[in-house]
């Protein structure tokens, strides 16, 4: 097995992904490894596949063919492609934390109760989901803002509540599509310094979509997508490390 910088195996290793949706392929034999600690960006126009990939590194959508490993430290290797829709379930919400553009939080309940859900699904008692997720949104500057509604918090601080809730159960790989999409460009800037610090900066990986060059350039890794296809994977301080790798 492939081994990163610091001694461990890929956290996700994808092999030969392949789905299509009646004629449009939209993964087209897809390699991809990502380190533990590493964020990547995942570039590429409309259309290209990023949120089909994005779904099936994190075992949302099964495709059509090829194998996903996940490597967790101090666990025994997962392939998820094996897993029953049941066992995926439960993998992403122990294993993954996700922020998405919409943020996907719940209307009615407050910051408070939105971070703590993420806990209670995996068996934390309210009491206690409910403390640790005030302390999750204090950390994130939120302070004051627990019993607020979501529609009673800006974007930002939206988003600051989803990645508290994407962090909060200790997930190792978090996953983020458009994460700061919906926002004016000095908000983008807080929050994916937010998402960053509360992912790689604790030793997690992220995996992102983007259109957004200037976010995708503060990632260790940008791999691009054409045509379901991934077709270059460079990293930060290197001159289009792998060009083109069809
Ligand atoms: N559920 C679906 N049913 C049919 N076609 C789909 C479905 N999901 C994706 N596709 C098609 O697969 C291709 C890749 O879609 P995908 O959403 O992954 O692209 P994308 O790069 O994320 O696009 P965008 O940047 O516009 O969000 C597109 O042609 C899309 O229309």
């Amino acid at each position: 097995m492939l081994e990163n910088s610091i001694g461990h195996p890929p956290v996700l290793l994808a092999q030969n992904l392949c789905r299509s949706f009646g004629s449009t392929t939209a993964l087209n034999r897809v390699n991809l490894e990502i380190s533990l600690g590493e964020s990547l960006a995942i570039m590429g126009p409309s259309g290209s596949g990023k949120s089909t990939l994005l779904h099936a590194l994190a075992g949302i959508e099964l495709p059509d063919s090829g194998s996903l490993m996940l490597n967790l430290p101090g666990q025994q290797p997962v392939d998820v492609q094996e897993l029953g829709d049941k066992a995926r379930t439960k993998l992403r919400r122990q294993s993954f934390g996700f922020v998405f553009q919409s943020g996907l939080l719940i209307p009615e309940l407050t910051a408070e109760e939105n971070v703590a859900m993420a806990l209670m699904i995996n068996g934390t008692p309210r009491a206690a989901a409910i403390a640790q997720a005030g302390q999750a949104l204090v950390a994130l500057g939120l302070a004051g803002m627990e019993q607020r509604r979501i529609g009673q918090l800006s974007g930002g601080q939206m988003q600051r509540v989803a990645i508290a809730r994407a962090q909060v159960t200790g997930a190792m790989v978090v996953f983020a599509d458009e994460p700061t999409g919906a926002l004016d460009s000095a908000t983008g800037t807080e929050v994916l310094e937010t998402l960053l610090e509360c992912t790689v900066g604790q030793g997690k990986s992220l995996v992102m979509v983007t259109h957004d060059p200037s976010v995708a350039a503060q990632c260790d890794r940008v791999v691009k997508l054409h045509d379901g296809q991934l077709i270059s994977d460079s990293r930060r301080g290197t001159s289009a490390m792998g060009g083109d790798v069809r």
